[in-house]
Formats: C-alpha cells, structure tokens, sequence
C-alpha cells in the first residue's frame, strides 16, 4: 500500500512565504519509490504551486486542498466547489476537527463534501477525532470513492506536545478498521521530528499527517529524512 507524508499548513503562511518554503523544498526532495508526499498550503497558493511542482517533474508529490464545499458548483458565494479544485489538487481535506469547532462542521456536511469529491473523481482525506468516532465512521459507511484516505486526529494531541501514545493510536487503528477496511489511515496530532518514526513504521498505519512540524522547511525535511522506509 503506498505511505502518505501529508502537510497541513492551515492558517499560517502567505503566499510568499510559501513559494520561499515550497522553492527550498524543491531543491532538497529526493523521491522515494511508494511514498507520496501531500502538501496543504492555503487555497490561494493551490494554483502556484501546482505550476511549481508541475515544472519540476518531481514524482510523489501533490497536493491537497485544506477544504472542499459540500454543494456542486453554482450559486453559492465565497464557496470552492470540488471540480474547481480539482484544477490544482487531486485531495482535499475534509471532517478536520478544526472545521468541526471553529465552523461548525457536520458529520452530515462531511458525507456531502466526501461524494461531491467523489463525483470529481478527487480522494477525499477524512478527517477522525477521538470525541464520537463511531458516530463519524457511521455517518461514512455508505459514502463510496475510489479512493479516500483517513486521518486518525485525537482532538486533543493538534497544536500541542502531547501526540498520542503509540498503542492507543493501534487501537484507534483497529476500530477504524471494523468500519473502513480497505483506505489507507494516517495519523495527526503533534508529530514532530522525535516521534514521526514511531508512527511511520507502527503496523496498520499508512504516513503521517502534520501541522506546526511542516512550517520550517528544516523539521519537515528531517522528518522526510526519517520516514522513506517502503510499507
Ligand atoms: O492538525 C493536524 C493535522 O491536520 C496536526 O497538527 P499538529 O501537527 O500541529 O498537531
């Protein structure tokens, strides 16, 4: 099964920055043959960088947009439909429990953003925290892609420095999997250089997905540098 390191960048960087951040990352990637590296930066670099890692020829790169409108495209203001999206980014984030707290996001809300992703034929990355997870795995049970990815995020471990021990995490794997047997998961919530190989190399995960460790360019390629191992 192919390994995701899948970058969130959230609210964070200008465009500028990005490119400056994207252009140093371009000159130190090396490929690694199964291992897809996912970038998030904010809608507004989508379209740069695409060009960007387009002209460099660089395999196993790509990239995700951080949200995905749960209508099809049409009158609905300030909303980016999949099939726009789906110009730059082949992956768009969906279910992030910060989409949940700060904008009110629903599990029913999720099912419509993951089949409109669907519908454009993009992979939708779902988002899963540890508050109400059945519930969440429920509420996708009938949503069919052919391709998704999930994210293991315990609410509590984003932003902080306190990622979630290795076996509770092969737990939340293992009844992920009684829901989703055939999507690769990942997992995100404080993965920083000294503990992304734990998780890279634990059984049933399939990469990592991080937030404040991919800003500095210096810590995202350390952690690149750790996790090449094929699955
Ligand atoms: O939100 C995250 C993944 O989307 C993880 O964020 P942190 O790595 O900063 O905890």
């Amino acid at each position: 099964m192919k390994r995701y390191i899948i970058a969130n960048w959230k609210c964070q960087k200008r465009e500028v920055e990005a490119l400056q951040w994207l252009d140093g990352f371009l000159r130190a990637y090396r490929p690694v043959q199964g291992r897809e590296v996912i970038l998030a930066p904010s809608f507004l670099c989508l379209s740069s960088f695409a060009k960007r890692i387009a002209d460099s020829g660089l395999p196993g790169l790509s990239l995700a947009a951080q949200d995905v409108s749960p209508y099809p495209r049409g009158s609905y203001t300030g909303a980016l439909s999949a099939d726009l999206i789906g110009d730059y980014a082949r992956v768009a984030i969906v279910g992030h429990s910060e989409r949940r707290k700060y904008f009110h996001e629903t599990n029913h809300e999720v099912t419509n953003k993951v089949a409109e992703l669907a519908d454009a034929d993009m992979t939708p990355l779902v988002c899963l925290d540890d508050s109400n997870m059945d519930g969440q795995l429920a509420a996708l049970q009938d949503s069919e892609c052919a391709e998704m990815i999930l994210a293991y995020c315990p609410a509590y471990a984003l932003n902080s420095n306190v990622a979630e021990p290795l076996d509770s995490v092969a737990r939340a794997v293992a009844q992920i999997r009684k829901y989703q047997a055939k999507y690769p998961i990942v997992y995100g919530g404080a993965v920083r250089l000294e503990n992304a190989a734990g998780y890279w190399n634990l059984d049933g995960l399939s990469g990592i997905f991080i937030g404040g460790a991919s800003l500095e360019l210096e810590s995202f390629m350390a952690i690149l540098d750790q996790c090449h191992s094929p699955s």
